[in-house]
């Protein structure tokens, strides 16, 4: 469904004194070769500052690769027009570890959801009982009642935020969902709710998503396949499970070894 071969984000930066031209590149993203299938859930671990977000927003095409090719469908992004490109834009949607800094205070509920729904087809724009018809259903499958369809963000709980925002992600019928730390900011309690919440979606729907987390023990409980990031590059890549209980690379044993174990 997507395929990365040898992507490389790099940025140049200036060094030095203002009067000096010295010019540095920071290797954000170097030389990433992954593949993504149809219904995947991919795991994509790594400390702040290894490259995940440049890498997502290098999927996304909201920065340029420096090199390499990224491929949707058997289409290569990379070799396209920018005017193309921005019309690739929906195919891929974000959820992001805030809900409500991520969603309009000024927005009800309905006009957040029929806005992401019209984006992919415009003709909804006419047909209100349709809109609404469309509002209802995708609050109902991401388990929020409809009723509350006229609220503010702000009216709602945090958990009950983010599922408007993956709501809002699944509006445009995206290929591809990002979801980056999208339960870090969320009570331990909350985070499994949501977490289900993806699981089934990606049953029902077929989902296919990156989820990126720092946080290891989250991403094995719902990740197919994990890719561990480390200073631009993957470190190592494999069955959830398999990195997990069996790692082969030194970093990915120092991210187990971080997380917390209760004393027996
Ligand atoms: N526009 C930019 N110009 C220069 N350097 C950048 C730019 N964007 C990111 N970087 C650098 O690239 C590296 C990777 O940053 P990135 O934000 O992708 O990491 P990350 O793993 O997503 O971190 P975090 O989890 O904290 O968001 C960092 O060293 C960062 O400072």
């Amino acid at each position: 469904m997507l395929e990365l071969k040898d992507v490389k984000t790099h940025f140049p930066v200036k060094k030095g004194l203002i009067f000096t031209k010295q010019v540095d590149t920071v290797k954000a993203v170097n030389g990433i070769t992954l593949s993504i299938k149809q219904g995947e859930i991919l795991g994509l671990v790594g400390e702040s500052g290894c490259g995940k977000s440049t890498l997502s927003r290098t999927i996304m095409q909201l920065i340029p690769s420096t090199e390499g090719d990224i491929t949707l469908e058997g289409l290569n992004l990379t070799k396209l027009p920018r005017s193309e490109v921005r019309k690739h834009r929906l195919d891929f949607q974000m959820i992001f570890q805030d809900p409500y800094a991520s969603l309009n205070p000024r927005m009800t509920i309905f006009s957040t959801l029929a806005e992401a729904l019209t984006q992919r087809h415009p003709n909804l724009k006419k047909n209100k009982s349709k809109l609404t018809e469309a509002v209802v259903a995708l609050m109902e499958r991401c388990g929020l009642n409809p009723s509350f369809m006229q609220k503010y963000p702000h009216e709602f709980s945090g958990g009950q935020r983010q599922r408007i925002a993956i709501a809002r992600a699944l509006a445009p019928e995206p290929k591809l969902i990002i979801a980056d730390e999208p339960v870090s900011a969320l009570d331990v309690s909350i985070q499994s709710q949501i977490l289900n919440l993806l699981l089934d979606l990606r049953r029902d729907l077929n989902l296919t998503m990156i989820f990126i987390s720092h946080d290891l023990s989250v991403v094995r409980y719902l990740a197919d396949n994990i890719a561990v990031m480390y200073k631009g590059e993957i470190v190592e890549y494999g069955d959830s499970e398999r990195v997990f209980n069996e790692p082969e690379h030194s970093y990915t044993k120092r991210l187990l070894d971080a997380i917390p174990h209760l004393e027996s």
